[in-house]
């Protein structure tokens, strides 16, 4: 029966609210669709909830189907209205973390946000490669050419030194490995130290620089100030001088492309946002032109006596990059450029408005700042000067920084990681991740667990800032980061032997994960770290620093990101410590 004689023989035209039949039709076409969208979806809400009833008694299921009124959009309208929320919603099932998966386009996304599945996640070797992740952004946010990507779509040969036994990809194609291996050494390896030092020599090179006068002096924005001061010396201390030195607008250029970061997302044609394009065009031109500079005097003998830098590459790990990345199929000037471009995003993304929110918030609180400051000089002398402290060691031993710091990051980090498993099906206990499948992780759901983390019974709730959250005090049992029910792990014996306070993030494995976890873990998380806690160091030991609001508002454009962008600026004023060390 066509609709045209159902409705001539089941209702009445009379009855409907149009007086033309076509619209009577699309009316009745409407309310059609409405009634099996609504079928649809009470179908699936009952299915989710069926299947998170039986969650905590079977082994390897599948994580149950998120429910949407429009299947094949899936949540686009919730993400565009409110990520965040979003976010939480698919991340929990009656007030406890779980996980779901969901469907986007035919795409669908495992989401994996109960701390027992994290932790296994982060353990399982099938898990450790990052390279779709890395494709999509070489690709989509740093315009990576199409005939150089292809080595990046093809290997699934694993970031391990040996290939996955499955895998026939080509040594020298080997480019996750290859790219793996070279942000190794020089972030977490021989670079590491050498990078910090050079941090802070830039640091202190460029705070005497700008001169701050012991009487207080005005200016419009904190963040801005942590970009051209803090950002400015990460840059330089891993692509080095030359490269600042021949793009004088880099530093500005990359926070720029920073914000614009998101917009490349969707993967949108260059006609529909061709100033954006042309202006990551012309980043990607400022490393070219490093590059024939570099090449032409660079000389080994030249290298700084930390045995790592050097005035034209900055850093063996960007000197190395040049012969290892390049090696791989159809890879030039103009592909390198692009990933390190992404690089230097990573270096800046995220660690310089961290870096900002952790003196924000120890410059806020006069309390916490004399605290602080009474720490440094415990650590300096009395007579001492942080120019001679090593950033790895203050990373290592300030107590109440690293708290802050800590603290910090789970309080503003919010970014998904992404694992995949290219050749089999992978167990994780109470879900099953399958082959070729994705799954998705989200570090704010987790950070803001009530059951999960210490609030000494609400006092420190999750949505504020508590400096000493991440302090175990031997003395006081309800101490440290975790809620006494959740502490599995025991802490380390010669530590609480000693009685005194110390810094702990043991026990938060899945639950503290601002970095990500396992072996596409940042590599950067440890000079991250060094930078966050030696900022704070330097700025609290050597200035006054009055900050006028007192919250911070964020756009909530990027969320999912790292730290989200800021609405608008943050005025202060600053003046030089009348007791200021040198
Ligand atoms: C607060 C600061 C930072 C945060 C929150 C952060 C977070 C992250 C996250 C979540 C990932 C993805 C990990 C994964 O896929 O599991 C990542 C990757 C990466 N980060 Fe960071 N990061 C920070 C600072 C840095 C710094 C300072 C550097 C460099 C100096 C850096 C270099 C990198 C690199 C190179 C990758 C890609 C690793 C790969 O090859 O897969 N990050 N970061």
């Amino acid at each position: 029966m066509t609709m045209s004689t159902f409705l001539h023989q089941h209702v009445s035209l009379d009855d409907l609210p149009f007086r033309d039949s076509t619209h009577n039709y699309l009316f009745l076409g409407g309310v059609g669709l409405l009634s099996l969208l609504l079928l649809n979806y009470t179908y699936l809400v009952l299915a989710y909830h069926r299947a998170h009833s039986k969650e905590n008694k079977t082994n390897g299921q599948l994580p149950p189907h998120y429910p949407f009124f429009l299947p094949f959009f899936g949540p686009l309208l919730q993400i565009w209205w409110d990520h965040g929320g979003f976010a939480h919603r698919v991340s929990s099932y009656a007030g406890k973390l779980t996980s779901n998966r969901f469907s986007v386009f035919g795409h669908t996304f495992y989401n994996f946000q109960d701390r027992e599945t994290i932790e296994k996640l982060f353990k399982h070797p099938a898990l450790s490669s990052s390279i779709n992740m890395y494709s999509y952004v070489n690709s989509y946010l740093l315009g990576t050419p199409n005939y150089a990507m292809g080595v990046y779509r093809a290997d699934d040969s694993g970031p391990f030194p040996h290939p996955h036994a499955k895998s026939s990809v080509l040594p020298h194609n080997r480019i996750d490995h290859i790219t793996h291996h070279s942000v190794f050494r020089g972030l977490t390896g021989p670079g590491l130290q050498p990078s910090g030092l050079r941090f802070a020599q830039n640091l202190h090179r460029r705070l005497d620089e700008l001169d701050i006068p012991e009487d207080w002096v005005h200016k419009p924005d904190f963040t801005t100030f942590f970009r051209e001061v803090v950002g400015a010396a990460a840059l330089e201390a891993i692509l080095g001088p030359a490269m600042l030195r021949l793009n004088p607008t880099f530093v500005k250029d990359i926070f720029k492309f920073d914000h614009m970061f998101p917009t490349f997302g969707p993967g949108l044609p260059r006609f529909m946002m061709p100033e954006s394009y042309s202006f990551r065009d012309g980043l990607v031109q400022q490393f070219k032109n490093w590059y024939k500079h570099a090449r032409k005097n660079y000389d080994a003998s030249q290298t700084f006596a930390d045995g790592d830098g050097d005035p034209w590459w900055g850093s063996t790990m960007m000197r190395l990059r040049q012969d290892s990345i390049k090696g791989a199929d159809n890879q030039d000037d103009e592909s390198l450029a692009r990933v390190d471009l992404g690089l230097a995003w990573a270096i800046i993304g995220n660690v310089v408005t961290s870096s900002m929110f952790s003196a924000f918030h120890v410059f806020k609180d006069k309390d916490l700042l004399s605290r602080v400051q009474q720490e440094l000089t415990e650590h300096v002398g009395p007579d001492g000067t942080l120019k001679d402290v090593d950033p790895h060691k203050l990373g290592k031993d300030a107590t109440l920084l690293l708290s802050v710091y800590a603290e910090t990051l789970r309080k503003y980090i919010k970014v998904y990681s992404v694992y995949s498993t290219p050749h089999e099906d992978v167990d994780l206990g109470k879900w099953v991740l399958p082959k070729g499948e994705l799954a998705i992780l989200n570090s704010d759901p987790c950070h803001r667990d009530e059951n999960f983390w210490n609030t000494r019974n609400g006092r420190h709730p999750l949505d504020g800032f508590w400096a000493e959250r991440f302090i175990v005090d031997p003395q006081d049992p309800d101490s440290g980061p975790i809620n006494r029910a959740c502490r599995q792990k025991a802490l380390p014996q010669e530590k609480l032997a000693s009685g005194k306070p110390f810094f702990s993030t043991e026990g938060c494995d899945g639950a503290w994960i601002p970095y990500g976890g396992g072996f596409s873990m940042c590599p950067g998380r440890f000079l991250a770290k060094n930078i966050i806690v030696y900022s704070s160091a330097v700025l609290a030991s050597k200035f006054d620093i009055d900050i006028e609001p007192d919250t911070i508002a964020f756009t909530k454009k990027r969320y999912g990101m790292g730290v989200e962008d800021l609405a608008g600026p943050i005025p202060f004023r600053i003046r030089k410590r009348a007791t200021s060390p040198k």
